[in-house]
């Protein structure tokens, strides 16, 4: 399994949202050296499938985010055709289930050491309280976020992608253990887009993320190496 990153530029993931491989397979080439993994996301794999991840692998590894939810033996076999793609990070909807998780989890094991670190989706960060008391859910993201920690860590997920706001109080939850994936990321001055709950990457990190995922404030900043790089100079060593 992907082992937790140590050093600042380690922990940053670049989110490679694009439908074009070609363009993807550029920044790929052009981040890997720098960063901790490559994100390749629905927007790219629904555009050029399998393949994307066949060519960006040599490159770094790949956290595979397609966010799987469904029947558990539907997840099961979605997990187990992906393993041949070797991704290092696989990412599933915690709302799916402690059943579906722990479906997940036993067809990931047939990879054996090299298992993908398996991710459970909390609370979508572009979810603000409003929006998600719109899809039934009461009390507000943070207790919804500890509530899906709490089921899927114990259905056999590795870990948990949250908002940067939610990190303090799964490391008070739930100790040093679960690894955290933490996108709506913004560098100071940047837009926040369709994100809701941001926090800039210094801050992510100091809470206790692990990993760091950003997308449009490196791909879409005119030297993406630069804007990569200079994120990756303000995280601790
Ligand atoms: O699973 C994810 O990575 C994810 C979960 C979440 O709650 N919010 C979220 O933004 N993401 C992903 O993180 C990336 C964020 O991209 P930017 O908003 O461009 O930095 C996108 O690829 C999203 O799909």
């Amino acid at each position: 399994m992907l082992a937790r990153p140590r050093r600042g530029a380690e922990r940053v993931i670049p989110a490679i949202d694009t439908a074009e491989l070609g363009r993807a397979e550029a920044l790929a080439a052009a981040l890997a050296p720098g960063c901790g993994a490559l994100k390749l996301g629905l927007e790219l794999f629904t555009a050029a499938g399998p393949e994307a991840v066949r060519r960006i692998t040599p490159l770094a590894p790949v956290f595979l985010d397609l966010k799987l939810h469904d029947i558990p033996n539907t997840v099961a076999g979605a997990v187990r055709s992906l393993l041949p793609l070797r991704p290092a990070m696989l990412t599933l909807h915690g709302a799916g289930g402690a059943a579906m998780i722990a479906a997940a989890r036993e067809a990931a094991e047939g990879a054996g050491e090299a298992r993908p670190v398996l991710l459970a989706v909390t609370v979508l960060t572009s979810l603000d309280a409003g929006a998600l008391s719109e899809t039934g859910v009461s009390g507000g993201p943070v207790q919804q976020v500890l509530r899906l920690a709490r089921l899927a860590l114990g259905a056999g997920a590795d870990g948990l992608v949250c908002s940067p706001r939610e990190v303090g109080p799964i490391r008070d939850a739930f100790g040093e253990t679960p690894l955290l994936v933490v996108p709506g990321v913004r560098p100071a001055g940047s837009a926040a887009g369709d994100q809701a709950r941001t926090a800039t990457p210094e801050e992510a990190v100091a809470a206790g993320a692990d990993w760091i995922v950003v997308g449009r404030p490196i791909t879409g900043a005119a030297d993406p190496v630069a804007a990569l790089r200079a994120i990756g100079a303000g995280l601790p060593a």
